[in-house]
């Protein structure tokens, strides 16, 4: 297992800024097609998931139910229920889709399940990337991203105060 990183950078992710990127990562997949449905990585993949059926107009929509972490905690990645519904066989012609990968050890499990599919997501840092086949923004190893399901507005330090360690 990779070493454990601290996360020193906060990365926030609003709801437009969300939607915009799923977009993107839309667009890129439009072409890699045709793709027979996707497989979302709940629970984070769900929303990007939405967005990009509704964008490349897929109806078969699938779950493979994955948790690795307590917040800011990493754990043993524990499948809660693989693909079911969809015939999705070895993942040829389908898309996984995820809201980021971080140390790639959600990525490692899945890929397994459906080693043919298309792993798409719409953040990933340095360990997971070699691990996406399509993703849209990298942010460091050392940075959370909060996306706009887990926060609520309220008082930000100044970057100076934070720095310092205020
Ligand atoms: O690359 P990794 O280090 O494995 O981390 C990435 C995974 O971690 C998060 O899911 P989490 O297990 O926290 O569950 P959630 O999607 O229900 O929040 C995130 O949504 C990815 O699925
Ligand atoms: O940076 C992150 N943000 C939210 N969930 C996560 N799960 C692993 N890494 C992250
Ligand atoms: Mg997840």
């Amino acid at each position: 297992m990779p070493e454990a990183v601290p996360f020193n950078k906060h990365f926030p992710v609003s709801w437009e800024e969300l939607h915009r990127n799923a977009k993107a990562l839309a667009w890129r997949l439009i072409d890699k097609g045709p793709w027979k449905g996707i497989i979302a990585i709940t629970r984070g993949g769900l929303v990007p998931a939405a967005i990009i059926a509704r964008e490349l107009e897929l109806r078969m929509i699938d779950t493979v139910c994955v948790s690795s972490y307590d917040h800011q905690n990493q754990r043993e990645a524990m499948v809660l229920k693989g693909v079911e519904g969809a015939n999705a066989g070895d993942g040829e012609g389908w898309l996984i889709i995820d809201d980021l990968v971080d140390t790639g050890k959600t990525a490692v499990v899945v890929r397994k399940m459906l080693p043919k599919a298309h792993f798409a997501t719409v953040y990933a840092k340095p360990l997971g990337r070699p691990l996406v086949d399509t993703f849209i923004t990298e942010v460091s190893q050392d940075t959370w991203i909060h996306f706009p399901w887990d926060i609520e507005l309220q008082f930000s330090q100044p970057i100076a105060k934070q720095h310092r360690g205020a």
